[in-house]
């Protein structure tokens, strides 16, 4: 049995994973776990991931959890080249220090716009003031300001002059509010960055995963499933506050 890759491109970690594996041309099966068809909940899913979450990962018996555990495993297990994960100790402390201040700060905020203005809408038929968008644009605003002045400052990407597993897992969570308001119109540094990480990418299959993002709006007519809103709906019923 060979790698199997359990993804959704809606969601920012798994395009991560996906352009990663893509890129580096690691072979591997698709397996499409739809979250809003709430696929992630079955019973066959929660064997290869306890946590109920993607993207995961099974190769062979192995299964693994975990976008940033996911991506160090691949570029271990296929010797990806080193610009993705340098073998420099400097350079390896870089990305791992982008990395551990990503969670929080980029994915823990980049995320909300489109909560705000398509998912919660969707899910709960509910639309929300504009001052709760404001709101997260704001806070998301603060971290994009400690990107720019800490991680990227005067450099083509985070680590020097090559793309990293850094650039990677922070250009998929700033695409994700694309649908909602261009974060990158008002912000030339951080798109000259978005352009040098798209180019090193590849421009096809950057648009390509992130066809479903850029084109959200053609959601609006989704079922969305029972289980999904029962599990959804105390982080909801918290935003929505
Ligand atoms: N820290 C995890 C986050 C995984 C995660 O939150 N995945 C979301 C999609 S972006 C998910 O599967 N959510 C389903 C749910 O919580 O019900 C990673 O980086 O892989």
């Amino acid at each position: 049995m060979g790698l199997e890759l359990y993804l959704d491109l809606l969601s920012q970690p798994c395009r991560a994973v996906y352009i990663f594996a893509k890129k580096n041309n690691i072979p591997f099966e698709f397996k499409h776990v739809e979250l809003f068809k709430g696929q992630h909940y079955r019973e066959e899913f929660g064997k290869v991931n306890i946590l109920k979450k993607v993207p995961a990962l099974k190769d062979g018996v192995f299964t693994l959890a975990e976008s940033t555990a996911i991506l160090l495993y691949l570029s271990r297990k296929y010797n990806t080249p080193d610009h993705w994960y340098p073998s420099d100790t400097q350079k390896r402390a870089r990305v791992d220090e982008y990395l551990s201040w990503h969670h929080t700060n980029i994915r823990g905020n980049a995320g909300k716009p489109l909560w705000i203005k398509v998912f919660i809408p969707l899910i709960t038929g509910q639309t929300l003031p504009p001052e709760k968008l404001q709101e997260v644009m704001d806070e998301l605003a603060i971290a994009l300001k400690q990107f720019e002045e800490k991680f990227l400052q005067d450099k083509l990407f985070i680590v020097g002059n090559e793309i990293s597993l850094a650039d990677l897992m922070a250009i998929v969570e700033l695409m994700q509010p694309i649908g909602v308001g261009d974060i990158f119109e008002d912000r030339p540094k951080l798109s000259e960055w978005r352009n040098r990480v798209e180019e090193a990418v590849g421009k096809e299959l950057f648009q390509e995963v992130h066809k479903l993002i850029l084109n959200i709006k053609e959601l609006s007519n989704i079922q969305i499933d029972p289980q999904l809103k029962e599990h959804l709906a105390p982080m909801l019923r918290k935003m929505m506050k």
